[in-house]
């Protein structure tokens, strides 16, 4: 293991005097018990809340735009490459998608979802995505590259975070959610290896991959087994909740440096979900620990997030009581570590090296069967 060095002090982003913050919220010690109002999810479809953006950047870009360097990570259904524009000279990452495989393992709505989500939602803390194209074997997405790698990876190398270090990316990474939730979008992947970190440290949420725009319940199964809601394994109805029972388990895997409840047959892991049992590390903090019990809950009537204050009980909770929530919004703050790496050349030492392999990229002639389902690429 590694020996990471983290500025703890943190200064910018806690008060000195706890009087100077505005959302410091006297009650927040209470308010699991003073909202404790299951938000109902409403019957009726409401109108999408996503910015009616007209700017569409299909067919802006294509393959011929850019210079593949290297892979950057590899998933289910194709890979990510750190890719140089041969206009401006600039680094991007390009994520690229086969559509027989993401056909195959029935992906086509998903994929569809994360272009359209990605390419309308704006945030400090989430990826930007500049455009898509498509040739007849793969659908490609243009994001900004961001160069310090996952937090998974910087989570392995310290084996676990002191108390200030995971509350500073809870924070972001509440933040990000919030203003998801907010666009009625359901996250559904939160875990360490879709949480990337900028040049500064700050957190990007990348992988949109199971992202859906939901105004009030749905039903499909995805996630990761480790963070995955008893709702979702239970095959309920369920909403955005799940986002925060995922929050908590983010959590108690930065401070502990491993999930509740882990184990390497995820029917097992599933089997501990349901059951429910966590078994919380003697050194957890006593806010923490009431937070935790409030996000990794099964009873969605008492699960932070879900209540009817919404994200800002999450942010009222004591656990994040010096956090000064619109300074962090505009990340103007210090981060706890600032990834080694020199910018603005295309660094990658925070990434790990991914065998390359030849690319079927670039072909436009020939059969497509899939061509009618990506029209928005
Ligand atoms: N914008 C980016 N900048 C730098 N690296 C990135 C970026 N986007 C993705 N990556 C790297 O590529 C990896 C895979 O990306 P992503 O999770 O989006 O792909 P995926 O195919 O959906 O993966 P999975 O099947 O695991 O969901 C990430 O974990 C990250 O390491």
């Amino acid at each position: 293991m590694i020996q990471v060095q983290y500025d703890q002090n943190l200064q910018n982003l806690y008060h000195q005097n706890n009087n100077d913050n505005p959302n410091n919220n006297t009650n927040a010690s209470n308010n699991n018990n003073n909202n404790n109002t299951l938000i109902i999810p409403s019957p009726n479809i409401i109108q999408s809340k996503l910015p009616k953006k007209i700017t569409t950047t299909k067919g802006k870009y294509s393959l011929t735009d850019f210079q593949i360097l290297r892979t950057l990570g590899t998933g289910s259904f194709g890979r990510v490459h750190l890719v140089r524009s041969v206009h401006n000279g600039r680094f991007y990452a390009m994520k690229v998608l086969k559509k027989a495989q993401v056909h195959k393992m029935k992906q086509v709505e998903h994929t569809n979802d994360e272009r359209r989500m990605l390419k309308l939602v704006e945030h400090p803390f989430i990826i930007r995505m500049w455009g898509t194209f498509q040739d007849i074997r793969n659908v490609f997405m243009i994001m900004d590259y961001i160069e310090g790698g996952e937090l998974f990876s910087l989570l392995r190398k310290s084996g676990r975070f002191p108390n200030p270090v995971a509350k500073f990316y809870a924070a972001e990474v509440c933040l990000a959610l919030e203003y998801l939730h907010d666009h009625n979008i359901i996250y559904r992947d939160l875990k360490p290896e879709n949480i990337l970190l900028d040049k500064n440290g700050h957190i990007k949420l990348t992988d949109f991959g199971f992202a859906k725009e939901v105004p009030d319940v749905t039903y499909t199964l995805c996630g990761t087994p480790d963070y995955i809601a008893p709702e979702v394994v239970a095959t309920k109805a369920y909403n955005k909740s799940v986002d925060w029972w995922s929050f908590g388990i983010l959590i108690f895997e930065m401070l502990a440096g491993f999930t509740p409840f882990c184990n390497p047959n995820p029917m097992k892991t599933y089997e501990n979900i349901l059951a429910g049992n966590v078994i919380y590390p003697s050194d957890f903090h006593a806010d923490v620990l009431n937070l935790l019990k409030n996000l990794i809950t099964a009873d969605l009537s008492i699960r932070l997030g879900n209540l009817q204050g919404g994200s800002q009980d999450v942010k009222n909770h004591p656990w994040f009581s010096e956090v000064i929530w619109e300074r962090l919004l505009n990340r103007d703050i210090e981060t706890p570590y600032e990834p080694p790496i020199q910018s603005g050349i295309g660094d990658t030492s925070q990434f790990d090296r991914y065998p390359e392999e030849d690319l079927d990229y670039g072909i436009y002639q020939g059969e497509d069967p899939y061509a009618s389902l990506f029209d928005e690429f």
